[in-house]
């Protein structure tokens, strides 16, 4: 185990306060005749005691603690309720494009994460985080309403079409409201979870490392209903005047959730151990700091000697137990700085790794699982693995003899998180081998439809000749690497015609049944978003068609594609009184072209054919599943023991800032991904995959360096053996001030000043 004894323990060891150590946490914790309140002064003593002896318990946890688990599953329904749907809110509503879209969607989440530092300040410095959840909650749930209020179309949709008419006010009113949330979800986060912290008493120690393991899988709880819920509430049609998607009703449920998050809050308010601010702490903390650096290069001379700590260079003005609370912070906050790089792997399972599923197949025999949908195997992975980890692996561990901190285990989340991109790779490598051969930036490619009623000859200078049957085509693209082509067809006479094709691009020649008119479509040359199938039909019968959902389609004409879900879908051609009907099942992610012939009526639409552009998705979405588990037992190890690590290193006054320092981690990590994104990509992603767990490799071998070197402390315990020291010492103290203070004016520095190490 990791424990250094310091000056301050050592002198709390002798103070007869026997280290103890508290398995399930890992950490080495001090149990202690002397609590803080044992060195306070007897009023203040006497206002903690009555309140611990309001806290009511059941099962050894304080009641309280109940009010602050619902409120966080109704706040993480609200939040990610209303992220699950923002994007699509942009794309499809406000008719944002996708780089627009997702650029405003990652920067709403970088927000959210940079926030917490505002709500820490207030929390520690000025409100308390009793009231500053309050009035920060109030913030987040009319952010909700403005957020809802700004997606009902009818508000401005004067003439009645189904858009709303003035884009200006629903995009001012959301933007409105997602500022309002990002400051709202931000600044409770890091209050929330050390409130709950504060209401555990020195006795509940073991309860408190559980709270924080239940606090998690309230947050997951929330989380997987509401992703999964509110997909489907948009998915709704309403409206007042026009039937739209419902996008009110899905901002609106978490609006809702938010509300009764804070009414179920604000119900436990005459139960919580409420702690105030002591001051204006973190102007204090960097006056102080501002001091130490002055004062260090103010005596920056070698004739002055050296002290343990820099920021022991404000030992002069400022309080010793102040230094020390600072000397605390800075220690976990420095621990902190590899931890970004494990956050940006996380986030890119939000991202990166939903594309891949893009390219997979989603067909789970008795259910089928969209792309985006594979999201949730997190939180669901999350509700079984904390139980089995804390109640089963690491107890097991701790029966095994081996010491399993939380630093080493935050270590050994980060490489489990490596190795989920290892396996993400390797699922890359296996969806690359059944992707198709798309054309480099310099080459050309090109298929042959025969809508001509015979066979034909087809040669395409200077060497390709093809045979395509009537209503048939080329088996695969041609690849060129020339745009310039001359394509010769031998019909009752040679027709010959010149085409330059797209540099990069996919093109199809449609030969239609007047060959003379021939002519090139362009072809997707990527896989279709979101795991869709892209069709289009050419017409090949001799009137107009109207086709279910597209527009009518001229004779010899070919239609844009069309993106089609997974599935059975039917469509009816039509022309005047003559009409049938045409079923097909498609898979995920591929791309047809269907000819349409001319005895299309006559055969009941049996004769349609169809051109497979692009082959559906083959390998199996199952195959994700190991790097999901891998990337949420990472997420286990290092984000649960993170949350229970920043509170108990914590002074007691600066617990929120500390948690606001955890979620800035995830804040970098969110503003890497947006940079590696705009720097550009590897060419091959499976290459990226490996190089990012490469990174993470990297950085959790610097960061257990760094973590071999952290002594784990009792803030409670040392604060309160410095706050005795100071009872025992004012005069002592006072002099050395007195004493130093002159030695500043003349400029001289004969007297070394005491220092104490925390
Ligand atoms: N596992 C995530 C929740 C999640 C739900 C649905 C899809 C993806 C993820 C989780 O527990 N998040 C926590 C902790 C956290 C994680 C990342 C950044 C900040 C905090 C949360 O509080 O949201």
């Amino acid at each position: 185990m990791l424990i250094r004894h310091t000056p301050v323990l050592a002198a709390l060891t002798q103070l007869s306060c026997p280290v103890q150590v508290f398995p399930h946490a890992g950490i080495q914790q001090l149990t202690h005749t002397h609590t803080p309140a044992a060195s306070m002064p007897d009023e203040k003593m006497d206002e903690t005691k009555k309140k611990k002896k309001k806290t009511a318990e059941c099962c050894g946890y304080p009641i309280s603690i109940f009010f602050i688990v619902v409120n966080e599953f109704c706040e993480r329904f609200s939040y990610y309720g209303m992220r699950a749907v923002l994007v699509l809110y942009f794309r499809y509503f406000l008719l944002w494009d996708d780089d627009l879209a997702t650029s405003i969607y990652h920067a709403f989440v970088a927000l959210c994460y940079l926030t917490p530092i505002l709500g820490a300040i207030i929390a520690d410095s000025w409100l308390g985080k009793f009231k500053t959840i309050i009035y920060l909650s109030i913030v987040y749930a009319i952010g909700q309403v403005t957020m809802a209020v700004s997606t009902i179309h009818d508000i401005t949709d004067s003439n009645r079409d189904g858009t709303p008419d003035n884009f200006t006010f629903h995009i001012a009113l959301s933007m409105l409201g997602l500022i309002l949330i990002a400051l709202g979800t931000g600044g409770i986060k890091p209050c929330v979870a050390a409130f709950g912290g504060d209401q555990f008493q020195e006795h509940q120690s073991r309860q408190l490392n559980t709270f924080f393991s239940v606090f998690y899988l309230c947050i997951n709880a929330g989380s997987l209903l509401s992703t999964l819920i509110t997909p489907v509430l948009r998915a709704q049609e309403c409206g007042i005047h026009t039937q739209q998607q419902c996008y009110p009703l899905a901002f609106g449920v978490p609006a809702v959730l938010m509300v009764i998050s804070l009414v179920v809050f604000i119900a436990g308010s005459g139960m919580y151990v409420k702690t105030d601010p002591e001051g204006n702490i973190m102007w204090s903390v960097c006056k102080c700091i501002g001091f130490a650096i002055r004062n260090r290069f103010r005596h920056r001379s070698s004739s002055y000697p050296k002290r343990e700590h820099w920021m022991d260079w404000a030992d002069e003005k400022y309080d010793k137990l102040l230094i020390a609370q600072i000397k605390m912070v800075l220690k976990v906050l420095f621990l902190y700085i590899p931890l970004p790089m494990f956050w940006t792997l996380f986030d890119q399972k939000g991202s990166r790794w939903t594309l891949q599923a893009t390219t997979m197949s989603g067909d789970f025999g008795g259910f089928i699982l969209q792309p985006d949908q594979m999201q949730t195997v997190n939180p669901i992975l999350i509700l079984t693995m904390v139980p089995i980890m804390d109640r089963l692996i690491f107890p097991l561990i701790q029966k095994c003899g081996l010491n399993f901190s939380p630093l080493k285990r935050m270590t050994v989340g980060m490489l489990f998180a490596a190795t989920a991109f290892v396996s993400a790779a390797l699922v890359q490598i296996e969806i690359d081998k059944t992707l198709p051969n798309f054309p480099s930036s310099s080459e050309s490619q090109l298929k042959v439809v025969n809508m001509y009623s015979t066979t034909l000859n087809v040669t395409i200078s200077p060497s390709e000749h093809l045979l395509i049957e009537s209503y048939g085509s080329s088996a695969d693209y041609i690849t060129f690497d020339h745009q310039d082509i001359t394509v010769s067809l031998n019909t009752s006479n040679v027709i010959t015609k010149a085409f330059s094709l797209i540099k990069g691009g996919r093109q199809t020649l449609i030969i239609p049944s007047d060959p003379t008119v021939m002519y090139l479509v362009e072809d997707t040359k990527s896989k279709p978003r979101e795991g869709k199938n892209a069709i289009r039909f050419v017409n090949g019968w001799t009137a107009d068609l109207n086709i279910t959902n597209l527009d009518s389609i001229e004779p010899s004409a070919t239609t844009n594609y069309t993106l089609v879900n997974q599935g059975k879908r039917d469509f009816v051609l039509r022309h005047g009184e003559q009409w049938c009907e045409f079923s097909r099942k498609f898979g995920f992610g591929a791309s047809y072209t269907f000819l349409i012939t001319e005895a299309v009526f006559s055969s009941d639409c049996e004769s349609i054919v169809e051109v497979e552009d692009m082959k559906p998705n083959s390998v199996h979405m199952a195959l994700q599943i190991p790097q999901y588990f891998l990337i949420t037992t990472g997420e286990v190890m290092f984000s649960v023991t993170g949350l229970q690590f920043s509170y108990s290193q914590a002074p007691k006054n600066m617990k929120s800032v500390l948690q606001a320092g955890w979620l800035c981690t995830n804040a970098v990590g969110n503003i890497i991904v947006l940079i590696v994104a705009e720097i550009g990509k590897l060419p091959k992603q499976w290459a990226e995959y490996v190089l990012f767990a490469s990174l993470l490799v990297a950085v959790s071998i610097i960061f257990s360096i760094m973590a071999y070197f952290y002594t784990y402390i009792d803030p409670a315990e040392i604060e309160a053996q410095i706050r005795k020291e100071q009872g025992l010492e004012p005069e002592e103290k006072e002099k050395e001030k007195e004493t130093l203070e002159m030695e500043e004016k003349d400029q001289k520095n004969e007297q070394g000043v005491k220092q104490t190490k925390i």
